[in-house]
């Protein structure tokens, strides 16, 4: 029986990207790839684009060990709403307002604020080597690099910029996020060679050097109304094409993003507001054997 049968969980969102929240840090049994797939697709479950799973501490002074599902049953290093829906429901808990995760990408330190309705994530370095994002074979220069999906001599979208903020970002600059068909290319783009773990895929504009629009294809997820760690690896992205400051806001199709990239360590916040929808418990049913 899955780890997850009568668990309580949290529905929640951050800016409209699809969150579930389990704390199994009283449990033995890990949750397993088919259950995550089972809680977003079983008939009765609960539809998410993230299942941020609370395991054991594995570090002194870390709350808990994260671990980040997407709905087709893959893990992702990082998940920057996800991570505010985490922290708005541990904070409401105890009382706290600061503390620190683990997560396969790394320590993530979290705050309340700067107002009480918004939280901060500390989403760590960006990295823009070739075999960090990863991509399949070297480039040097990674703020553009050589893709394109279309015909040859007139691609409908090219050059994107690459990035890992703890996975693999490719941001296509244009000049109109929703004058792309991004359901039938996302797939396209996540899964293309260069890409050797896919790719989560943004269209990306540049309004003014303080404000970016974005709409991003989620790895493993799909088309989301927002992707936290696709505005950091944007806002980094255009601050390193020195298109924009390295404070700017952000605009998802779910709300909006305040990303800072600082200077003085080179660690990309990420703050917005993170919102409860309902609790319940998963039903066994969900994970029963299809025979
Ligand atoms: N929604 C997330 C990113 C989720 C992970 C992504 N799909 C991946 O596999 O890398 C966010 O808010 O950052």
């Amino acid at each position: 029986m899955s780890a997850l049968a009568n668990h309580a969980f949290a529905k929640m969102n951050g800016i409209g990207n699809e969150i579930v929240v389990v704390d199994m840090r009283d449990a033995a049994s890990p949750v397993t790839p088919d259950d995550a797939r089972a809680v977003a697709s079983a008939e009765g479950g609960v539809p998410y684009d993230q299942l941020m799973v609370l395991q054991k501490p594995r570090l002194e002074g870390t709350e808990a060990f994260i671990r980040i599902y997407n709905n087709d049953g893959s893990e992702a290093g990082a998940c920057g709403n996800g991570m505010r829906c985490v922290v708005r429901r541990i904070f409401e808990k105890t009382g706290q307002t600061t503390a620190t995760f683990e997560t396969r990408a790394g320590l993530l330190n979290c705050w309340q604020g700067p107002a009480p309705d918004l939280y901060t994530v500390d989403m760590g370095r960006p990295k823009f080597g070739w075999q960090d994002i990863p991509l399949a074979e070297e480039f040097r220069d990674t703020r553009y690099i050589e893709l394109q999906i279309g015909p040859i001599d007139n691609p409908i979208l090219h050059s994107p910029s690459a990035v890992s903020m703890g996975n693999p970002h490719a941001i296509f600059w244009v000049d109109d996020v929703n004058a792309y068909d991004l359901g039938r290319f996302g797939p396209l783009l996540e899964n293309h060679p260069i890409f050797p773990e896919r790719a989560n895929i943004t269209l990306a504009h540049i309004v003014d050097r303080d404000h970016i629009t974005i709409r991003t294809w989620e790895r493993g997820a799909g088309l989301t109304k927002a992707c936290g760690s696709a505005a950091c690896a944007t806002a980094v992205a255009a601050a390193r094409l020195k298109r924009a400051n390295r404070n700017v806001e952000i605009t998802l199709p779910g709300g909006k993003l305040g990303i800072e990239w600082r200077e003085r360590d080179d660690h990309v916040l990420m703050t917005g507001t993170a919102t409860f929808e309902y609790e319940g418990t998963f039903d066994p049913a969900l994970f029963a054997p299809v025979t």
